[in-house]
């Protein structure tokens, strides 16, 4: 098993754990987590994580730092003074915010940024003892046919060449991981946005490409070696193949851990163009959206875990 969540027992069983699958962490007695600038000798992660039960994580610390506010304010767990501090302060690889039980990361750009990032989240979670944990992305993705501002969850997460699967060379080798994402849970997120009824929401398979600009068949970067017809041609594909949208760190997350959604907003219609000409202010609305729905499907979960 390659994710850091257990597939032991059912997702309606209590406490399961993270599990981290590396023989060599146990014989470790110090783990640095380098980029998150955090270390097990210095902090005492049980105490400080210890309670997490959802993680949200998505491209722009001013995202992840305003998701925490919504949150905080969602749920009641306002700080008075409005202070959230970047718990990975002293690096400016990533931030990190927490709020209750919520802890909002970013990731950066792209399957590696995104992947150096779970590595050292998932161990935190191992070594802070976390358990029944629900990892969320709430990110932006272009989409193809769809009017600007829908949301997509994320059923299945295919490549370029429409594939379910994320490729890594290791040791010299290819492995290939599978993209499956909690079917369970993206059908709860889909309800959410049913139930708020405040912007279009749909479930489809969402494209996870190496690049923004010719990865995603765009006219617009610095080289480009196709015309616009086969542009287009290819991106009708990509319909066709039942995927609404893409992005650029769907596979990892997928393939790295388990009880995962996607959920992204599309900024643009594909179809339509390729420059991201919508203002500051249209963008910044479109960004909140995946975190409205989250938001509303973390308050849900809070509210029947407190009456079990
Ligand atoms: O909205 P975020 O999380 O930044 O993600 C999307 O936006 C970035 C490209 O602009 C890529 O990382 C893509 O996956
Ligand atoms: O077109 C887009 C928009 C956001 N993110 C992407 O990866 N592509």
């Amino acid at each position: 098993m390659h994710s850091g969540f257990s597939e032991e027992g059912n997702r309606e069983q209590c406490e399961r754990p993270i599990c981290v699958n590396n023989p060599h962490l146990e014989s470790m007695k110090e783990d640095i987590l380098y980029h998150l600038n955090l270390d097990t000798a210095s902090h005492d992660f049980p105490k400080q994580f210890g309670d997490v039960k959802f993680v949200c994580v998505g491209g722009s610390p001013w995202r992840m730092k305003s998701f925490t506010e919504y949150i905080a304010k969602e749920l009641g767990l306002e700080d008075p003074k409005g202070e959230y501090p970047n718990i990975c302060e002293g690096t400016d690889r990533y931030a990190m915010y927490k709020v209750g039980p919520i802890l909002s990361i970013s990731h950066g750009i792209g399957i590696p940024s995104m992947s150096v990032m779970l590595h050292e989240l998932i161990k935190l979670l191992y070594h802070a003892r976390c358990t029944d944990v629900t990892i969320v992305r709430i990110g932006t993705s272009g989409g193809i046919g769809l009017q600007p501002g829908t949301v997509v969850v994320t059923k299945q997460s295919v490549d370029a060449m429409f594939l379910p699967r994320f490729e890594q060379v290791v040791l010299g080798k290819t492995v290939v991981r599978s993209t499956e994402l909690d079917v369970e849970l993206a059908e709860e997120l889909l309800q959410c946005g049913k139930e708020l009824a405040e912007f279009e929401t749909v479930i489809g398979n969402t494209m996870c490409t190496l690049d923004f600009y010719e990865g995603q068949a765009r006219l617009d970067g610095a080289f480009c070696s196709y015309t616009e017809e086969e542009k287009q041609n290819y991106l009708s594909k990509r319909a066709c193949s039942r995927s609404p949208n893409i992005e650029m760190e769907s596979s990892v997350f997928a393939a790295m851990c388990k009880l995962t959604a996607v959920v992204c907003v599309t900024l643009l219609d594909r179809q339509k163009g390729d420059q991201m000409s919508s203002s500051q202010e249209v963008m910044h609305s479109y960004q909140q959206r995946p975190q409205i729905l989250t938001g509303h499907y973390i308050k849900k979960k809070l509210k029947t875990f407190k009456n079990i």
